[in-house]
């Protein structure tokens, strides 16, 4: 029996999540020849999510909704389409997809919105094309589109090294509550790592964060507030010294602590609960330092396949 175009679509469609992040620790070493910088960092994923769905198509093709959709490229330059590229390559694969991409995480706002469309589109176009990788194959392509490609596949709280790539889960117990300030206008990642080498700030790349790491084990809010760090944030608020404002308006209103995630714009404040978190967000929006605001819960799981056609 034949099936209808309509059964065929349905059969192969994959739908995949995957989490946005904040960093817990950033810390930063000299940047080196090959002009990445060492870093010793502590990811932890968040609900905010981006949601990729995988349908046939001819060639790799492209479309995106969501509130910042607009400022995303839909050509092979877009980190999602990279992937299928990256994949159908590496695997052999000539067939076509089509990936359509529903945006949530703030877009060039340090918390890996691109590079979660990356690793769920990997995850999607693996489970389409049923390409059969190993989790090390998958991770070494994440690896080669972007340094926090790899922690969009592996999620959770984990250490991240080298470029942040390199991933040791990390024991972690607990809930974690969370509120963003967005801004509209992002900060160029490139651009941050250069105002950090411009205020002559490396050598912090290897520290260990035994006070975060014990606080995570502990499951113990207040004292991963006290632990929060980030050495890019000096240089975020360089380029945008507005954000001093969100950063203000989040300890007012009680935050445990309050810093740039990743490469900023966007702020992250740790709340005591998920009610907090709401309390500090309407604080942002009342004071009017936040373009839009998202409140969160870490850790959540990297990407994954949430449905997908009958088989
Ligand atoms: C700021 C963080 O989000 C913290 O997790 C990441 O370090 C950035 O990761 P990303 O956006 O995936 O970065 P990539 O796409 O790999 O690199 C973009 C640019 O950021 C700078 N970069 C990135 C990672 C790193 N360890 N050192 C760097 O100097 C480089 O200028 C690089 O050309
Ligand atoms: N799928 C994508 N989603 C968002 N931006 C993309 C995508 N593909 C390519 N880009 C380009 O990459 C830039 C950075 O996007 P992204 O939203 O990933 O930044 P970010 O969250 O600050 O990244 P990170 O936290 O990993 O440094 C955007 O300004 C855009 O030009």
């Amino acid at each position: 029996m034949t099936s209808s175009p309509t059964e065929i679509r349905a059969d192969r469609e994959v739908r995949v999540r995957a989490p946005g992040k904040v960093n817990l620790a950033l810390r930063v070493g000299r940047r080196e020849a090959d002009g990445y910088h060492p870093l010793a960092t502590v990811f932890q994923a968040v609900s905010v999510y981006e949601d990729v769905v995988a349908t046939p198509g001819e060639g790799l093709t492209l479309s995106v909704t969501g509130p910042q959709a607009h400022l995303v490229p839909t050509d092979g330059s877009n980190l999602a389409l990279r992937a299928a590229r990256a994949l159908a390559d590496h695997a052999g694969i000539d067939e076509g997809v089509h990936l359509h991409v529903h945006k949530s995480v703030p877009v060039a706002g340090g918390m890996a919105g691109g590079s979660a469309d990356a690793a769920a589109a990997l995850i999607a176009c693996d489970a389409h094309w049923r390409t059969g990788l190993s989790r090390d194959e998958l991770h070494e392509l994440a690896a080669s589109l972007g340094s926090d490609v790899p922690f969009g596949l592996l999620g959770h709280t984990a250490v991240g090294s080298g470029r942040g790539d390199l991933l040791t889960p990390a024991l972690c117990r607990g809930e974690y509550h969370w509120a963003f300030a967005v801004q509209d206008e992002g900060l160029s990642t490139p651009a941050v790592y250069a105002a950090f080498d411009e205020l002559h700030m490396g050598g912090g790349g290897h520290e260990t964060e035994v006070s975060l790491m014990q606080a995570l084990r502990a499951g113990d809010p207040r004292a991963l507030g006290r632990a929060l760090h980030n050495d890019l944030q000096a240089a975020a608020l360089e380029l945008a010294p507005n954000l001093a404002e969100p950063l203000a308006v989040a300890e007012d209103a009680g935050a445990l602590g309050v810093v740039v995630s990743g490469s900023g714009p966007t702020i992250a404040a740790l709340a005591r609960s998920r009610q907090h978190a709401l309390v500090i967000a309407a604080a942002m929006t009342a004071a009017g330092v936040a373009d839009s605001v998202l409140t969160a819960v870490g850790p959540v799981p990297g990407a994954r396949v949430v449905t997908s056609g009958p088989e």
